[in-house]
């Protein structure tokens, strides 16, 4: 189906058309067509294998790490193609960032987590790193937490403080988008909520697409909700009317627990 303006007004960062993809004779994804507007959150929903997670992939060119998969039709950021063979991928994964279901912080110092992959993009004083680590830390509430111990591993975090490093690590090299995939999906509810009121904070700068199973969270993060089934694009729409008066049966099924 062809995706719906709906009542946002905000123009899209990412517009995603006709899209196939196929991991070898496999089609995973179905003619999709989308639109991830600016600075808004976009939640991914649907029964486990419709697809969520290929169309996040696809959005960073991910699946390019892998011989077999490809994707065909148009995502379209800042202008150009990004399916385009030309497209610098290193340039792209830093201004459309990826967070995972698992944390997966590198195994290096909770400081050398954040400046590693803006030292990639930037060149900066040691001051001006400092302030940029100090700054990301701030924004995803763990600063305090970690201040007075920078210097040491990441992976000695909690759970859900290196969930927060890993969004932190993201948004240090200051993409326009993020794409989470299940973020929240191993964490404790306490750290869910942290997630959730951070993801609340960075959609004011940053687009945000979020893939979920969790329906509560859908409704609570996001303001326009896209449902997949079997590789297609259902619906999509703003979150509330989604959950209140979806326009097909089989999204009323999914969001009512009949399936899924
Ligand atoms: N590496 C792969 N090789 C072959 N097929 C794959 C691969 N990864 C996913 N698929 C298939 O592509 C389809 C979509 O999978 P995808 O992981 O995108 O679904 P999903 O909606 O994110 O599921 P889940 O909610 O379980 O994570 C499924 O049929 C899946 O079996």
């Amino acid at each position: 189906m062809q995706d719906v303006p709906a009542a946002d007004a905000a123009a899209p960062a990412l517009s995603v058309r006709g899209l196939d993809f196929w991991y070898g004779a496999h089609r995973a994804l179905r003619d999709i067509t989308l639109d991830f507007p600016a600075r808004r959150v976009t939640g991914m929903i649907g029964p486990s294998g419709c697809g969520k997670s290929t169309l996040l992939r696809v959005l960073n060119r991910m699946y390019d790490l892998y011989p077999g998969q490809r994707a065909t039709g148009e995502v379209t950021f800042d202008g150009r193609n990004i399916l385009s063979p030309e497209m610098d991928l290193n340039v792209l994964r830093s201004r459309i960032g990826m967070v995972f279901q698992k944390p997966t912080p590198f195994p290096m110092s909770i400081y050398e987590n954040i400046a590693f992959g803006v030292r990639l993009h930037e060149t900066l004083t040691r001051p001006e790193m400092d302030a940029r680590v100090e700054d990301v830390l701030r924004r995803v509430a763990l600063w305090g937490e970690v201040k007075d111990r920078l210097g040491t591993s990441a992976t000695a975090l909690s759970g859900g403080q290196q969930q927060r490093l890993c969004i932190a690590r993201t948004i240090a090299t200051r993409p326009e988008v993020i794409l989470l995939d299940e973020p929240t999906s191993a964490l404790d509810p306490i750290s869910t909520a942290r997630i959730e009121e951070l993801l609340d904070e960075l959609k004011a700068e940053f687009t945000i697409a979020i893939v979920t199973h969790n329906m509560q969270q859908a409704a609570r993060c996001a303001d326009r909700v896209a449902f997949f089934y079997l590789g297609e694009l259902v619906e999509v729409d703003n979150a509330d009317r989604m959950f209140t008066a979806p326009r097909e049966r089989r999204t009323q099924d999914y969001i009512t627990g009949r399936f899924g």
